[in-house]
C-alpha cells in the first residue's frame, strides 16, 4: 500500500501546517518493524513505564489503526515487545509509536507493521494497568489526539486533524 509520503504532505499542505492542524514531531524516533511507512487513524494511550493498556488495545481489532503511547519517554523499561508487536499485526493495527522504548528488536522487525520508538531497552515494564486510554497526549513536541491521522516514514512522523490526500 502506498501512502501519502510526510514531506509530500507538508509541500502540498502548507496552510495546514501553518494553521497546526497537520504537526510534525519532532526528528527524535528509532525505526523498527518491516513497514518502513504506514498511516492511519490514531488511538491514543497515556501511562508510565506500564503497559497493561497496550496489551488491552493491541487486542482489539486494529483495522489499520495506528497505536500512539505517550509514556512519558521513559528510557528505564520496554513499553512493547516481540509478543505485543505480534499481536499488532494479527489484529490488523498499521503501526505503534512510542514516546518510550521497545524490546526483541529483531522480532519486531519480523513483524508487517511499522513501528517508532526512542530505542530499545531489554527491561520489562510493570504490569499494574495504570494509564488513561483516548485521552490527548503531547509527544515530540506536538498535541496528538484520538481520531487524528498520523503518517510515518523514512522522512518523519506527522499528525493531521484529518485523512490527508493529494
Ligand atoms: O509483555 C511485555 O511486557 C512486552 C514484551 O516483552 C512482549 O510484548 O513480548
Amino acid at each position: 500500500m502506498a501512502y501519502l509520503a510526510t514531506a509530500e504532505a507538508c509541500d502540498s499542505f502548507p496552510a495546514l501546517v501553518t494553521s497546526g492542524d497537520l504537526r510534525v514531531l519532532h526528528p527524535m524516533f528509532q525505526t523498527y518493524g518491516q513497514r518502513r511507512a504506514f498511516a492511519g487513524p490514531v488511538v491514543t494511550l497515556k501511562l508510565f513505564e506500564d503497559n497493561v493498556l497496550v496489551r488491552e488495545l493491541l487486542e482489539t481489532k486494529g483495522e489499520g489503526r495506528v497505536l500512539v503511547i505517550d509514556g512519558g519517554g521513559s528510557i528505564r523499561c520496554a513499553l512493547v515487545g516481540g509478543n505485543l508487536a505480534l499481536l499488532a499485526q494479527n489484529m490488523g493495527w498499521a503501526g505503534i509509536v512510542v514516546n518510550g522504548c521497545i524490546r526483541d528488536v529483531d522480532e519486531i522487525n519480523g513483524c508487517d507493521i511499522g513501528v517508532r520508538a526512542l530505542a530499545s531497552h531489554p527491561l520489562k515494564s510493570n504490569k499494574k494497568g495504570n494509564g488513561e486510554k483516548h485521552v490527548s497526549v503531547h509527544i515530540g513536541g506536538v498535541v496528538i489526539s484520538d481520531g487524528d491521522w498520523l503518517y510515518a516514514d523514512s522522512d518523519g512522523v506527522l499528525v493531521s486533524k484529518t485523512e490527508l490526500s493529494v
